[in-house]
């Protein structure tokens, strides 16, 4: 693990160094004299920098470099000094420092690309951190280019204090991605928690996120803390957040200009620094245009934007996607290449949860005595590469005639046996049916949107609300 030692009589640069290295993964030590400094037995710690402060109350930092240098030669040195001159700096340089950094940090980027330089040429890299943190996050980066280069910035922006708007598909990992920022910033040991702002009404997407006091409507017997108190520390990620009423707009842009809220039913104003992240499967540029959204949100919200691409464009990680998901399962089952390939000729309109959904399936219906599933087994019903169907367990899509015709047989054949029937089961079965139905209607309505969910309910004439809740998601 990389080791940074920080000598400041600062404490609260020392703090500030510590929790911005330690969102990177990095042991940080801090010392405050050059007392604290002695004591450290280098014989038991490594440390790969060392940002050394050159006033020190009881030591000179030149000195402290040089006894550095002595123990530690490979160590690099970073000199920090609040009276920057080209002389000390060339001082410091001469005697063995690498670089050095001005304070009061104006430019907090600047820092981090120093130290990552240094870090740089040393033998553990960044990328490092990046895999382990994905890795941590269940998000798996796949092969594809534009994946890669959208976790390389998605990590350079998470220690940052900004807020972040993720735009994908439905089921292209906004969530995922959303938890891999929390977890690369230094936030990370505090609570990050998901707000569906389409799953719920306007009343209750206000109090969930504000609070409310007792009685201030009916059905409030307790007061009741927001998620904007919960995760005052930690990150609050709004998914959806088109689907946010006019009124509830209003009421965030205000607490993302001030930082400060009300509880329903309460005058006591309250302070927030929650880190804010909202991802939308809409367009919300074209929302602000045809004034569904607030411009002014879009702006607070937008100052880093994230587009995940749909998997239909990135075909390239889904081997290493299937390789996740099946280790999801539990199986030590595996696909036969000519399996990937044929995944990989289909278009997965609901991207990785469809993919994801697919495979848990194709591992229950694998033979038990197998060990890989081959192409043949897969219910996937292939035309043509890249125009392929869909599959016949899904029982979405075109196949819905077969799924029809099995459900016919088997409720006629159920009608006319003569023993005892549970009418129950029958009914489950009808219910199954109608769950089936809808979802192959959505699924190829999603197809034709291209995952736009609020277009599919728009023109499934439905709520989004029905719409998650026929394919089995969150109600
Ligand atoms: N990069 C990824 N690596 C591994 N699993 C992923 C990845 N992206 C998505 N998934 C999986 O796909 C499913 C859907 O992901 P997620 O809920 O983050 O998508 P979403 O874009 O937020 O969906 P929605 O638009 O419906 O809210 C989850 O099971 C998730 O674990």
């Amino acid at each position: 693990m990389i080791s940074i030692l920080i000598i400041d009589d600062e404490v609260e640069i020392g703090y500030f160094l510590s929790r911005l290295f330690q969102s990177k993964g990095y042991h940080v030590k801090v010392v405050n004299s050059g007392k604290e400094f002695s004591e450290i037995d280098f014989s038991l710690e490594q440390f790969h920098v060392a940002m050394i402060d050159l006033k020190l109350p009881d030591a000179n930092g030149l000195t402290l470099l040089q006894n550095l240098k002595q123990v530690q030669p490979t160590c690099k040195v970073m000199i920090m000094t609040g009276y920057s001159t080209i002389k000390t700096a060339v001082d410091a340089i001469k005697l063995g420092a690498s670089d050095y950094i001005e304070k009061p940090f104006d430019d907090i980027d600047l820092l981090e690309k120093q130290v990552e330089k240094l870090l740089g040429s040393t033998c553990f890299s960044n990328q490092h951190h990046i895999e382990k943190i994905a890795r941590e996050s269940g998000l798996i980066v796949g092969n594809s280019r534009a994946m890669n280069q959208l976790i390389q910035t998605a990590a350079k922006v998470a220690g940052k204090p900004v807020n972040i708007l993720i735009e994908g598909e439905t089921g292209t990992g906004k969530e995922v991605l959303s938890r891999f920022l929390h977890q690369a910033s230094d936030r990370h040991q505090e609570s990050f928690i998901g707000v569906n702002c389409g799953a719920l009404s306007e009343n209750l997407l206000e109090s969930e996120l504000f609070g409310h006091e007792k009685g201030s409507f009916t059905g409030a017997t307790q007061h009741r803390k927001g998620l904007f108190e919960i995760a005052s520390n930690g990150t609050l990620f709004l998914d959806e957040i088109a689907e946010a009423s006019y009124a509830i707009q209003v009421k965030l842009l205000r607490v993302l200009e001030t930082r400060e809220f009300m509880r329903v039913g309460s005058e006591s104003i309250l302070r927030t620094k929650t880190r804010l992240i909202a991802a939308t499967n809409e367009d919300l540029k074209e929302a602000v245009k045809q004034k569904k959204f607030r411009e002014d949100l879009f702006y607070r919200l937008n100052v880093v934007h994230l587009k995940i691409p749909p998997l239909r464009e990135r075909k390239e990680d889904i081997p290493l996607l299937v390789q996740h998901l099946l280790q999801r399962t539990g199986t030590a089952l595996s696909f036969s290449n000519s399996a990937i390939d044929l995944l990989q000729s289909y278009e997965w309109p609901g991207n990785i949860r469809e993919l994801s959904n697919f495979v848990t399936r194709a591992v229950m219906l694998a033979d038990p005595n197998a060990t890989i599933i081959q192409a043949d087994e897969l219910p996937i019903n292939h035309q043509t590469k890249s125009q392929v169907v869909a599959s016949n367990t899904d029982k979405q899509e075109s196949n819905l005639e077969s799924y029809l015709k099995t459900w016919l047989t088997e409720t006629l054949t159920t009608f006319e046996q003569k023993d005892e029937v549970k009418l129950d089961e029958v009914l489950a079965q009808v219910k199954e049916l109608e769950s089936q139905v809808g979802k192959s209607f959505i699924m190829r309505t999603l197809k034709d949107t291209h995952g736009n969910r609020k277009e599919a309910a728009k023109r499934l004439q439905i709520t989004m609300r029905k719409l998650r809740y026929l394919l089995n998601e969150k109600t």
